[in-house]
């Protein structure tokens, strides 16, 4: 992994204007995933440039004070350290405020001719109480610390703890080895105090205009309306197996499935796609930014219903392949022209012409882009919703001049006999299961993670593997027997069954990736997993120790903190409710957050680009932990790992993660379930391997069940009559020829 650096040319740097700089905070970040939470602590906003940038484009920019973001790698390693350890020295900013944040604090503390060495065993998202002027409890995510030594006269240590020299002052430069922004911090806003203590003042106006341009709203779109119907009736599976008999690109969003243990969500939809979407980047040809007026039922008012695959995320800040510079150069010059700051802005804007015509040259030399599917969202204009507190069914549609065509169909479907179950068809023989990346490369990969932590490299990452199956031959529509037996055996609040072209998709998944909702942001990501005991009491000590678990406490917060970081990119006011929750389901316990935040309107767009994937799926940091995920995995993930839900026309949406999920290709007949888990420095790799083993054993239950026709399974279509069912069996057909063509069983 090399960052580029682009030289700057004397045209880049050329200033037009030599009246006095106002003064600017400087924020240099590594491409670490906790970065955009320092802004919000700052009375000063700075202006965050990539590490990548050349040292003259630094110089010609004069920043008054820099602060030095974590991140992954090793202090001792240029391309890590980046333009950081030159701005210190290059003897330019001696009488500059500077503050170092973990990796920054290296950087600071090897300049200042400390030793950093590895610990031994380096443990991240575990805070640690220290001891000093900046004592208290302080967050760590670094595998790297100078360790307690005898420090040159004129450098102060401020604090320190068994692992080393965690704060230190040199003159105007601060470093400090804990993260003051994350949420487990205490002391955060003790050494920002100090920091800006060393320029007080010099900043407030600015704050001001900052402030207002990240609460800019887009002004309301173009408006729209929708009717509904309302009828007494509450079985959303039932119907939506009726609907599927009549329509292609079916979907039912089944939030409420009697889940015992933890709460549903409220709504379910049922409906049909009238127009997909999939190719390129989806989220452009999608409109997200009208107005909704009108009164219905459910948080989802019409707009597209589909799913994003992880390898989307090449349109998104993180998992773009071009280096996310450009997007950071482009807030940096939005905001410095917010300021009125023309002189810095023109620097800016002509280094980013040169980084973009680099970048142009690049993209010519690769060739042509391999084609990776990237998901498909289909426009929703007539669906169903279930309220499941008041027990009803709604049709709404958006087709208000239709004479009440969407209503007369729901109410013929109501009136129409259920769909028989295909409880009773069996097919020969049992499922056979494989694992693509087999047991014991998994747990080597699993060691090569733990030494990448060591290393330095990365915090945490989500290691995935991918159970493989072979349908029945002749089973079209296998995945909703599937998810018909999935959804009873694993109730999940963000369960869901797609039938879109060439897939099926059947998914319980427990995990929320974002809600927006009023111009406000959430997301729940789950970190954290101990299996169900098999007496309550062993259940409840399951649970007692999982709530007190301090390996699974720093795999949550460590993604708690990537969330709030990924956030604090496009939203205000960003919040964690909850911290370490507890969620119980048929199979596991998991332990869950919170985080909230403003995001206002008209921005999904935006926002879904700044935080996708979810940061529970990949690790932290994102960036660096994907780079390995990719080494590792060496193929797509596909669905899964992605997000499935809803966009709404007037920017609302819901995105689940996509986990426990079983997906298969109709074409193929051939079947995979996704299963994987966090791994952290704390690690076992037995244990890695066993939660792996859980989170599949639903999944693996429901094919079972479906292939041996157990009564479970509802969701079949054999018993279908008339016209719909005849073209349906047709076409069930050529998928046997297809898969007699291909020699698949
Ligand atoms: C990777 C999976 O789950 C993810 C990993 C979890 C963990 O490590 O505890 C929990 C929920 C998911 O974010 C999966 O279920 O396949
Ligand atoms: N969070 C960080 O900045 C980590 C710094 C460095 N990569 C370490 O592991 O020590």
């Amino acid at each position: 992994f090399i960052p580029s650096r682009a030289p700057a040319s004397k045209s880049a740097l050329r200033s037009h204007d030599d009246s006095p700089d106002p003064p600017l905070t400087m924020l240099i970040d590594h491409h670490d995933s906790y970065t955009s939470s320092i802004p919000p602590m700052l009375s000063t906003p700075p202006v965050i440039l990539p590490y990548t940038v050349p040292l003259e484009i630094v110089n010609a920019l004069k920043p008054t004070a820099i602060v030095l973001s974590p991140g992954p790698g090793d202090v001792h390693n240029p391309v890590d350290t980046g333009v950081s350890s030159q701005i210190l020295s290059s003897g330019l900013y001696d009488d500059t405020p500077i503050l170092g944040i973990c990796l920054g604090h290296q950087i600071i503390c090897s300049q200042l001719g400390l030793e950093v060495s590895q610990l031994p065993s380096p443990t991240h998202g575990i805070a640690v109480d220290v001891e000093g002027e900046w004592g208290g409890r302080w967050m760590k995510y670094n595998s790297w610390c100078p360790p307690s030594q005898s420090v040159p006269s004129g450098v102060e240590v401020k604090c320190e703890s068994e692992d080393g020299i965690m704060g230190i002052r040199s003159g105007k430069w601060l470093g400090c080895q804990g993260h003051p922004e994350s949420i487990e911090t205490e002391v955060g806003a003790k050494i920002i105090g100090e920091f800006e203590s060393m320029f007080e003042g010099e900043g407030t106006v600015e704050a001001a205009t900052q402030q207002q341009q990240q609460h800019r709203q887009v002004s309301a779109g173009e408006t729209y309306t929708a009717a509904q119907k309302s009828f007494d009736y509450n079985d959303q599976f039932e119907f939506f197996k009726k609907l599927n008999e009549r329509h292609e690109n079916t979907f039912i969003l089944d939030s409420n499935t009697d889940n015992k243990y933890s709460p549903n969500d409220r709504y379910s939809y049922v409906g049909f796609a009238e127009k997909l979407y999939d190719e390129g980047d989806i989220l452009l040809n999608l409109n997200l930014e009208k107005s909704f007026v009108g009164d219905v039922d459910g948080d989802f008012k019409g707009g597209y219903v589909g799913y994003l695959n992880y390898e989307y995320k090449k349109f998104c800040r993180d998992g773009s392949n071009l280096s996310p510079d450009i997007t950071v150069l482009k807030q940096a010059i939005t905001t410095l022209r917010g300021r009125g700051d023309e002189r810095r802005c023109n620097i800016l804007e002509n280094y980013l012409k040169e980084l973009e015509g680099e970048r142009e040259e690049e993209k010519r030399g690769e060739g042509g882009e391999e084609e990776e599917e990237m998901g498909c969202f289909g426009e929703v204009r007539n669906w169903v919703v279930f309220d499941h507190e008041l027990n009803k069914l709604s049709a709404v549609t958006l087709d208000t001049h239709a004479d009440g065509e969407w209503f007369k169909e729901v109410e013929e479907i109501l009136d129409e006999e259920n769909v028989k179950e295909v409880g009773g068809v069996s097919y020969d023989g049992e499922p056979s299961f494989s694992y693509r990346i087999d047991p014991s490369q998994y747990k080597e990969d699993i060691s090569t993670i733990k030494s990448e932590i060591k290393k330095g490299e990365t915090y945490e990452i989500c290691l995935t593997n991918r159970l493989q199956f072979s349908c029945p031959p002749s089973s079209p529509r296998f995945g909703l027997s599937v998810f018909s037996n999935l959804r009873k055996i694993n109730p999940a609040p963000y369960s869901c069954y797609f039938n879109y072209m060439n897939k099926e998709i059947a998914c319980s998944s427990p995990e929320r990736f974002i809600k927006i909702s009023d111009g406000v942001a959430e997301s729940k990501p789950i970190k954290g997993t101990i299996g169900r005991g098999a007496t309550p009491e062993e259940d409840l000590i399951n649970k007692q120790k999982l709530k007190n678990s301090v390996k699974d406490k720093a795999e949550n917060v460590m993604i708690a903190d990537l969330v709030r970081s990924d956030f604090s990119r496009v939203c205000t006011s960003v919040k964690v409710d909850e911290l370490y929750a507890i969620e119980s389901y048929e199979t596991v316990h998991q332990m869950v957050s919170k985080v909230t935040g403003e995001l206002g309107r008209g921005r999904t767009e935006e926002f879904i680009k700044a935080t996708f994937p979810g940061g529970s799926m990949t690790g932290a940091p994102k960036r660096r932990s994907m780079r390995i995920i990719e080494g590792l995995e060496k193929r797509e993930r596909g669905v899964y790992s992605g997000g499935i839900g809803w966009l709404g026309y007037d920017g609302s949406a819901s995105l689940n993660m996509v986990i426990r999920t079983v997906v298969v290709d109709k074409a193929t007949g051939l079947g995979e379930i996704g299963c994987g888990g966090a791994i952290t420095g704390l690690s076992d790799v037995e244990e890695e391997w066993e939660e792996v083993r859980i989170k599949a054993e639903r999944g693996i239950k429901a094919v079972k069940q479906a292939w041996s026709g157990t009564k479970e399974s509802g969701g079949g279509t054999e018993g279908g009559g008339g016209k719909e069912a005849t073209k349906k069996r047709r076409w069930r057909d050529r998928v046997g020829v297809l898969r007699a063509v291909l020699n698949i069983k």
